[in-house]
């Protein structure tokens, strides 16, 4: 034994001395030695291989999910007679992506590309097309992933597509390229004989002309794109919550994420609603990761994004921002429901538990989604609305809520929502955690989460509510000049949702620091297909039905512009739209301002009353006054557009309206 008296310290023992340390293992009495460690798994009897085991892991699903296991759908020769729900939807995708130049619809398969079975779609319309017109795509199969349910596609974004992650409260975090907002400017709408005079064209119209040559040009560059991947995302959705109005899409994309997208902002079919859903009213040509061809007719950049409402087909081309979809189906709907006699408005929308709706007009940004989502009320939806003579619908399924500086305290149901099946866009994380810090802007100021709508607890499915009884404008006024709260005569509401005005801060790194005004009638001029006025004279119509209340709320500055004043604090401006709600504010006094006369109350529960008259927060009355008469001026150069438009039938009215603007 070696000896360890000369080391001093207290770990001298010998290396036998450790090992008679060890406790032996003592078993217990009578039991045999093959019990000492057992195996406790049930016998095998349902797998004798790996691969077996791993077949046992998943279950068929519900009636329209994968048909067959591995993916494939038999078609044409050894298929049933009747061609089953799958074989359906194969054949209508088919069609949808097929070419208007060579062959007929491509060779699909379902299911992802990594899955077994390889059994071709046939064409249901076999192709006579001469043999010089057949091209190699045609030879190719494309794998159709069909409605795939939030869990698949965030597997299939986080295997395949770069910048997505599961963040530490379980929603996808994507990126979307390039362009982390929509481009307005890229936009076209097809002038044929029908929309040549139905839309709105010319000066201030978001509507920027396109040929159906033009259009079938992209088309087909969209369509030879999607067809030459090895697998397409297809989602078949509903829009608006009324049935009677109800539109079905389809959305062909190339990404994930654009699928998770439009799976949580549209209407989730049930099962049975897919398994009949039958052809699209309008299809979606995502291939926005490919650019346009800038040789092309019209095209000024290498993106563009194309409706073309006859064909009802929408193409996007050099933008993968998820809200070109979106805000492209808005523009169709706005569209479609006038010609029903039904308002499509850019708002949001709750409802108290005593039945009481509200809407929310206002630009990107302004509160609509912020001030929508109240702990207190029913939510009906964030941003896009229908108003019929039933009452108000939702368009979507789901929110977009920005999320730059959200904050758990101030906006708890939007932070609560963000968590498994979420997308959440362009945010940054820690690499480690995985924590979203919802302050840092180093991708975009425009950082959103998608969100089903239902991940609001106390959203009313279905989306639909009685007529609304209060009509809320929100300006985010960076001059700092409109009061926080004003009310409004039927004249002035009009004037002001024609006006559509914010004034958010233009882009930090330009180093801009003047508010820049922005208008945009109707608060979303980039999606409406008619003129303003045809909005704004049924929007009149139906407040006078109803017997609704206007009111302007500012969510912007206060005691000064952007620089010197502040934004209104959040908690105030949910205090004022909580005496909105409850009706408290129609008995209030009111003082009317000078210059825009507004009405404003003089006290408002809970708000520091020497907020509410603007001048009085302001330490330099000249430059409030000089602020103010700056921007009635903005207000009028921008409403001379309209002086020479009759709203609604009522002559009267029009008069009225141009009265009720800035008066100096
Ligand atoms: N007083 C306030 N009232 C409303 N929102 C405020 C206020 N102060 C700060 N905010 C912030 O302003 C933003 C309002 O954005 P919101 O998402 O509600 O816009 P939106 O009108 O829904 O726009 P979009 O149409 O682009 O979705 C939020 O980030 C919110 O936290
Ligand atoms: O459409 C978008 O990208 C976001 C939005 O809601 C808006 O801008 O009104
Ligand atoms: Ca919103
Ligand atoms: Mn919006």
């Amino acid at each position: 034994m070696a000896g360890n008296e000369n080391t001093g310290g207290d770990f001298s023992f010998s290396a036998a001395a450790a090992r008679d340390a060890l406790p032996r293992i003592t078993t217990e009495k009578g039991a045999k030695s093959s019990d000492v460690c057992h195996d406790d798994t049930a016998p095998r009897v349902n797998f004798q291989t790996i691969d077996e085991l791993h077949s046992l892991q998943k279950k068929r699903s519900a009636p329209t999910t994968p048909l067959k296991e591995g993916g494939g759908v038999v078609m044409g020769t050894s298929g049933p007679t009747t061609p089953s729900s799958g074989e359906t939807m194969l054949q209508s995708v088919s069609a949808s992506l097929a070419s208007l130049t060579r062959e007929t619809g491509p060779k699909l398969i379902r299911g992802d590309p990594t899955s077994a079975a390889k059994v071709a779609h046939v064409p249901h319309t076999p192709t006579s097309v001469p043999a010089a017109d057949v091209s190699d795509s045609g030879l190719k199969f494309t794998h159709i992933l069909h409605n795939l349910s939030p869990a698949e596609l965030y597997e299939q974004a986080i295997k395949y597509e770069k910048g997505s992650f599961v963040t530490s409260t379980g929603a996808l975090a994507t990126l979307s390229g390039a362009k982390t907002g929509r481009s307005p400017k890229d936009k076209r709408v097809v002038k044929d004989e029908t929309t040549a005079s139905e839309l709105w064209w010319g000066k201030g119209s978001p509507n920027i002309e396109m040929d159906e040559q033009t259009f079938l040009v992209n088309r087909e560059r969209a369509v030879d794109y999607l067809n030459s991947l090895d697998k397409v995302f297809v989602n078949d959705q509903y829009l608006n919550w009324d049935p009677e109005n109800r539109i079905k899409i389809r959305i062909v994309s190339a990404r994930a994420y654009h699928s998770l997208f439009m799976h949580n902002m549209c209407i989730r079919p049930t099962p049975e609603e897919l398994e009949n859903f039958g052809t699209p009213d309008f299809t979606i040509y995502n291939a926005g990761k490919f650019p346009c061809n800038r040789y092309t007719h019209y095209m000024t950049s290498s993106t563009s994004v194309d409706i073309n409402l006859g064909r009802r087909e929408m193409v996007i081309l050099g933008t993968q921002y998820a809200g070109e979809m979106k805000k492209g189906l808005f523009g169709l709907m706005h569209y479609l429901m006038p010609k029903r006699k039904i308002l499509s408005l850019h708002s949001g929308c709750n409802m108290g538990k005593g039945g009481d709706v509200a809407l929310f007009f206002g630009l990107s940004g302004t509160g609509k989604t912020t001030l929508s989502t109240d702990h207190n009320r029913y939510l009906i939806g964030d941003d896009e609305h229908c108003w019929s003579d039933a009452g108000v619908s939702n368009i979507e399924g789901g929110c977009y809520a920005k999320c730059i500086d959200l904050s758990r305290e101030k906006e708890p149901d939007i932070w609560n929502a963000i968590k498994f099946g979420t997308v959440l866009e362009n945010v940054v994380f820690d690499e480690h955690t995985r924590e979203v810090d919802y302050n840092d802007k180093s991708v975009t100021e425009n950082t959103r989460a998608a969100y089903p709508i239902e991940y609001i607890p106390n959203s009313k499915i279905p989306c639909v509510g009685p007529h609304p009884k209060n009509v809320i404008l929100l300006a985010c006024d960076a001059f700092g000049v409109l009061p926080p709260i004003s009310k409004l005569d039927l004249a002035q509401t009009m004037y002001h949702f024609i006006s559509g005005y914010t004034a958010l801060v233009a882009g930090t790194e330009e180093g801009v620091k003047e508010p820049r005004a922005t208008f945009s009638a109707c608060f979303g001029a980039a999606f409406i297909m008619l003129h303003p006025t045809k909005y704004a004279a049924m929007l009149a119509e139906k407040m006078q039905a109803q017997g609704a209340t206007g009111w302007l709320v500012n969510t912007g500055w206060s005691g000064g512009s952007y620089g010197s004043g502040s934004r209104i604090k959040l908690a105030y401006t949910r205090k004022i739209i909580d005496a909105i709600h409850s009706g408290s504010l129609l008995n209030a006094t009111y003082q009317k301002t000078e210059i825009f006369g507004l009405e404003i109350p003089n006290e408002v529960e809970g708000v520091p009353s020497e907020i509410l008259e603007p001048m009085n927060a302001w330490e330099d009355k000249d430059a409030y006054k000089d602020t103010l008469l700056k921007l009635a001026g903005l207000f009028r150069n921008n409403f001379e557009t309209f002086t020479s438009h009759k709203i609604g039938e009522d002559g009267k009215l029009t008069e009225e309206i141009l009265a009720a603007g800035p008066n100096f």
